[in-house]
């Protein structure tokens, strides 16, 4: 019972690094696009458009939003320190 739910725990936590990996390749894209472009590394307004569609998502989804939105602000905050690099800032 225990190894058949870890087993389900392996893959999820799997398909968490791809997706994660997945997105940080499309955000290095955007680091370097910004760079180009001198536009700023952050952008407060999309971010906290952002945290409250997916704390939307995480309540019809039976998921604590203050942890969705931790976890995400989590993931945007190194976006960023990546975008701040890319501008060599
Ligand atoms: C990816 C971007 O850059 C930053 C990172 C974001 C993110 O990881 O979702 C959102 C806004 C920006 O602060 C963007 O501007 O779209």
């Amino acid at each position: 019972m225990l190894a058949s739910y870890r087993r389900s725990i392996d893959n999820i936590d799997a398909a968490l690094i791809h997706i994660l990996a997945e997105r940080f390749r499309i955000t290095q894209a955007v680091g370097e696009h910004k760079a180009r472009l001198d536009l700023p590394p952050a952008d407060p307004g999309r971010e906290s458009r952002q945290i409250q569609r997916l704390r939307k998502l995480a309540e019809e989804a039976d998921l604590d939003p203050e942890f969705s939105e931790k976890f995400i602000r989590f993931v945007i905050d190194e976006v960023i320190r990546h975008h701040r690099q890319a501008a060599g800032k």
